[in-house]
């Protein structure tokens, strides 16, 4: 869906109407496309197949060379995956809107940040995946077509990474290779130790964790982690997440003991980021640990990654080694937080456009 979209076409140029047989000319307006990671249409079989076929394939996410990767994905892992995953994206999967929470959360975003700049009446907000629909191709080709002659692309990932950030990145401008009539772009960049970013995650913690019952001797920033070899090989991804786990804890006034930085989603034998967030939940409540509360600072919405594997497992986990008490504080999603940082990103990179 298009939010805000004005197709209004002009007749007219700068020096007069448009001469017989001209191709239409939209109303020029700016553009601000939010870009997430993705998600399947559905958690059926052939649906979770081509999601990962198409995640799985990109060279950022996975370096391996192709001639050792691709037997092992399509003899192995899609044979094996999407059935696994399916079953899981079932627990979580928004069943009114059917689909999956990722889906509703980046459009509510996208609705919520077009209703912020309503104000200005030649923008449009808009929004896609990097994998699976609506594709960045698409919106892009709408935009455009509304009149788009400027867009400013925001990938929704705080901390960069070349698995992430990049990878977005290129396929946006993949698309725009494609463009006879290429508009301007900017692209958004990491935030990871934006004031404003920060102290989003600092007032939905504190918020969160007022409403519990039991006061957490422990809280973990658990961000999704890469393998080691691409941290090694120069990508900053390690360094944006240490820094925002401490920029939080200068503002939360808490120590090294109180909030923790682990690393999840593990994929594959290499070895990834560590500390792993389930390995460190079932050593804190071997060790006597009783009360956690675990948040997740890289996700811009709630997903498989943070519903299933740590509302759900690494839950179960902390319980099954002795914890007793366990709380998953929500991505900052759609809140009034959340979008007070996605507003205030945009209105940086729309200045001298908008
Ligand atoms: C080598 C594989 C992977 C890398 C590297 C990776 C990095 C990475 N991913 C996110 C954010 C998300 N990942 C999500 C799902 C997901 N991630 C991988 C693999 C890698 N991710 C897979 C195979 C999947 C699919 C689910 C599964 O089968 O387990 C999601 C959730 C999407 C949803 O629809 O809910 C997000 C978000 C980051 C931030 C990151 C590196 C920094
Ligand atoms: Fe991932
Ligand atoms: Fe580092």
């Amino acid at each position: 869906m298009t939010i805000n979209q004005r197709t209004d076409m002009t007749n007219t140029t700068a020096t007069g109407p448009l001469p017989q047989g001209h191709p239409p000319v939209a109303q020029p307006k700016v553009g601000v496309l939010l870009v997430n990671l993705g998600t399947p249409d559905g958690t059926d079989r052939a649906s979770m197949r081509r999601y990962l076929a198409e995640f799985l394939s990109d060279r950022r996410v996975i370096e391996w060379p192709r001639a050792v990767w691709y037997p092992v994905l399509y003899g192995i892992v899609l044979n094996t995956r999407p059935k696994k995953s399916g079953a899981l994206y079932d627990k979580i999967w928004n069943r009114e809107k059917d689909e999956s929470p990722l889906r509703t959360y980046t459009r509510s975003q996208g609705e919520k940040l077009a209703a912020a700049l309503a104000g200005h009446d030649n923008i449009v907000v808009d929004w896609a995946m990097r994998y699976g629909n609506p594709s960045i191709e698409s919106v892009l080709e709408r935009m455009t077509k509304a009149g788009c002659r400027r867009i400013v692309m925001f990938p929704l990932y705080p901390q960069y990474s070349a698995t992430t950030t990049a990878t977005v990145n290129d396929k946006f401008f993949e698309a725009l290779m494609k463009m006879r009539w290429q508009p301007a772009v900017r692209t958004v960049p990491a935030y990871h130790d934006e004031p404003v970013y920060i102290d989003a995650l600092a007032r939905s913690i504190e918020k969160h964790l007022a409403s519990l019952d039991f006061e957490p001797e422990v809280v973990i920033a658990s961000y999704h982690g890469i393998p080691q070899s691409y941290f090694k090989a120069g990508d900053p991804y390690h360094c944006h997440c240490q820094k925002t786990t401490r920029l939080l804890r200068e503002r939360l006034g808490w120590d090294e003991k109180k909030l923790l930085t682990t690393f999840q989603s593990r994929f594959g034998p290499e070895e990834w980021l560590q500390p792993y967030t389930d390995k460190t939940v079932e050593r804190l409540a071997k060790e006597g640990v009783k009360s956690v509360a675990v948040f997740n600072p890289g996700f811009v919405a709630d997903c498989l990654e943070t519903l299933e594997e740590i509302a759900g497992e690494v839950g179960e986990t902390f319980h099954e080694s002795g914890g007793t008490n366990f709380s998953h504080i929500p991505c900052l999603n759609d809140s009034e937080e959340g979008m007070a940082v996605i507003e205030e990103m945009v209105r940086r990179e729309l200045g001298g456009w908008a």
